[in-house]
Order: C-alpha cells, then structure tokens, then sequence
C-alpha cells in the first residue's frame, strides 16, 4: 500500500498547485518563482501521475473513457432502447429511486459496470446525457445535485454528470456553487439536443391539454408554444417527475413536457414534438469524477478555472488579457458570491470605508492544460489572482 501511494506524494507539491486550491494571499512572495512550468517540467509531472494514476487504479470499470465524441457507440438506435426501457419500466414500482441524503450511508453494489449519478429520475434528460458518455453505464438517479456530488465522494458511484448551461436558459448556478463546495474533478462534458414533447394520457388530443407540468427551464424554453396554447405552467423538480406526476394523476387535461424517452417509460402519448422555441436547444453537461484525468494534446481540450482577484480597476481585464494574449479563446464566463465572504471592506482614506460585492470568476477556456501556453497563461494568472483552482482539463464535446 505504501509503494502504491509514494508517486503520488513526490508529485503532490506541482499537482496541487494546478488542481487543488492555492490561497495566494498567504504566500504570495514564493509563489511565481515556485510556479515556472516550462514543458519540460510539465512532462515530468505527466509521467510521474501518470505513473501514480496508474498504480492507483482500485476498481477498474469498463467503459472508461467517456464517448461523446463520437457519435453513440451503443449501437443501438432510439428505437431499441425505449423498447428495452419499456420492458424495464412495465412495473413503475420497479423504477429505481432516487438517492436521498440517508441512502448515502449504505455502501455501493459490487460490479464493474460504471455507476454514474444524475438528478432526476428515469427519462430525465440528464439520465439521456450520462447515458451519451457511458453508453453502457448503470445510471443512479439522485433527489438533488448534492447528492449526486456525494454519491461520488463516497464510493457508491464512480462519475456524477450534472447540468451545468443550456443554450436558452444559461448557467445553472446551484452546480457552479457546488462544484467549489466539493473536491470533485471535471473529467468531460457532454453537450445534449433537448427536444421536448408535450405529453398526456393515452388517446388525448393536444387541444384538451388545460395545464402542464415541467422543469423551470423547460417551461422556460418552450414559453412561445404554451402561450400560444394558453397553456398554464407547474413547476416539477424535473421534467421525468413531471410525466409520472401526469401518469399517476390521470387527468386529461394535465400534459407534461418531457423526453420522448420518459413518454416510453410513464406509458404516455406524445402529443407534439420538439415544442421548444429555439430549434438548437442544448444543454451542456459535467461529467465529474474523484480522480482528474490526465490531459494530452491530441484533441481539442477545454479547461474550466474558478478564481478571485482584489478589487480595483481593470483587474478583471488584466486577468482576462492574460488568455487573449496567448490567442486562448474563451468559451465561458461567469461570476458567482462568495459564499463564505460576500462584502469586501476596502479602507480608502479619502473616501472613507466602502463595502463591495466579492464574486468568483469561472473561466472555461479551449486549451489543454498540457499546452504551455495554457501553462504560462495560469502562472501569470497566479500572480495577481488571489484564489486559483482549476477545476478540470478535459476533452470537448464537439458533438452534440
Ligand atoms: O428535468 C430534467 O429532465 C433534467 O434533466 C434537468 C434539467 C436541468 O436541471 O436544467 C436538465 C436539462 C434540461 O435543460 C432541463 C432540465
């Protein structure tokens, strides 16, 4: 065990300071003099985590690697799969139930099938996106976010995939918040069509739908069409507990708007197709892991950084600059509170004492962290950050 860990500790120091966190303000003096990676120095690290990873690996489990970029691997067309879900869903009792708080104690069934979390439950689209990654996968719906990250941090599965933007409805905060809470490394990302439906009971016509139940979002997204249909809106906690909410109510005037896929599961009719207002509607996904990947440069790579910086003029854009000028394009920026600290007290002493707004920044940008000028990017981005962590570098998803 000890010969295992050993790697591990040698490289620790220059691994953490890339994905762990670095309070800067306590060791601001050492910092960019510890922090030169040149490539070679960077290949060094590669190897010997590479070496570590390798010797760490406790339960090996197949499918890996994540597929979304390809096209689906399954082999399996739509159509094949919502007959196996129909057979598997006959019996709503047999639908598997979300994790909740309590259910984290209980240790993870054996088996080397990936387990990946998701919140919702069958027929979520987040159920369809882990599904897209892990085409093989055991999906393990959770009650909440939260829990999928736990679920991850103990054991009892080995990814989480997580909503995290959708084209229409933007960030989905509760997850950027979460993704500082908690140690977890992003290891890909999945980018998913959302086509949603309008669902009701068998044999019911579009016209007698009075209301319908959905996800926030997806009542957002599909706004135009309801409203044209003077349809009244009830928020679910997702658009799957929307379906079954409308299968075991049995109104039929009360629709759902979901997948296709959750129209197999709950036995309802489909009754209009792709129902939301932009055509191109895509949320893009996080898959999360304990452990990061080990980044290359054979593909195209993004990275995703949270930090903070002092208050003052043109720091933001001094911080930014650091990526145009290495013609690094982001792809992502958004500024969170800072939970722990939300006022900064700033003494000026002609002004007298001002309070501001503290915010994290997050950052996705196209580059490896493998590439140096990713490399010469973060270190000079050390320098006058205040917080820096990267949060994953990861291969895109160029196909969603
Ligand atoms: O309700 C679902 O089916 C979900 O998977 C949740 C969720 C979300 O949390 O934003 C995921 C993707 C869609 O954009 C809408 C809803």
């Amino acid at each position: 065990m000890a010969l295992k860990c050993a790697p591990i500790l040698v490289c620790a120091k220059t691994y953490c300071s890339l994905l762990g966190v670095s309070d800067l303000r306590s060791n601001r003096s050492g910092f960019a003099s510890n922090l030169r990676y040149d490539l070679e120095r960077f290949r060094k690290w590669e190897c010997c985590c590479l070496g570590a990873l390798s010797q760490r690996a406790i339960t090996p489990v197949e499918d890996e690697k994540p597929s979304v970029s390809v096209a689906d691997t399954s082999g399996k067309t739509e159509g094949t799969r919502d007959h196996e879900s129909r057979e598997l869903y006959k019996d709503l009792n047999l639908l598997p139930k979300p994790l909740t708080a309590n259910d984290l104690a209980s240790s993870p069934s054996g088996g080397s099938k990936v387990r990946v979390a998701y919140q919702g439950i069958p027929g979520a689209y987040s159920e369809a996106a882990a599904l897209k990654a892990y085409p093989k996968c055991e999906t393990v719906p959770c009650d909440q976010f939260e829990a999928a990250f736990q679920a991850v941090e103990l054991w009892l599965v080995d990814k989480a995939v997580l909503p995290i933007e959708n084209s229409a409805g933007g960030s989905i905060h509760r997850n950027y918040d979460l993704l500082l809470r908690h140690r977890l490394h992003i290891v890909g990302e999945v980018k998913l069509q959302v086509n949603h439906c309008l669902l009701g009971l068998p044999s019911v016509k579009k016209e007698e739908i009075k209301r319908v139940f959905s996800h926030p979002q997806c009542l957002a997204q599909c706004e135009l069409t309801l409203s044209n249909l003077g349809i009244i809106r009830i928020s679910a906690d997702n658009t799957a507990v929307a379906a079954q909410m409308v299968a075991s109510i049995g109104l039929r005037d009360t629709g759902a708007i979901a997948s296709a896929r959750a129209a197999v599961i709950y036995a309802l009719d489909i009754l209009a197709e792709k129902i939301q207002d932009n055509d191109d509607n895509i949320t893009r996904f996080l898959i999360l892991a304990r452990e990061p990947i080990i980044p290359g440069t054979d593909r195209p790579y993004k990275t995703s950084i949270v930090f903070t910086l002092e208050e003052g003029p043109g720091l933001l854009f001094k911080a930014l600059a650091m990526f145009a000028l290495r013609d690094i394009n982001l792809t992502k920026i958004e500024s969170r509170p800072q939970k722990q600290h939300l006022l900064r007290v700033v003494d000026d002493s002609n002004e007298g004492r001002a309070k501001y707004f503290d915010y994290l920044f997050y950052i996705d940008f196209e580059a490896s962290i493998a590439e140096p000028r990713a490399q010469y990017a973060l270190e000079h981005l050390q320098e006058f950050a205040t917080f820096l962590r990267v949060l994953g570098s990861y291969p895109m998803d160029r196909n969603p």
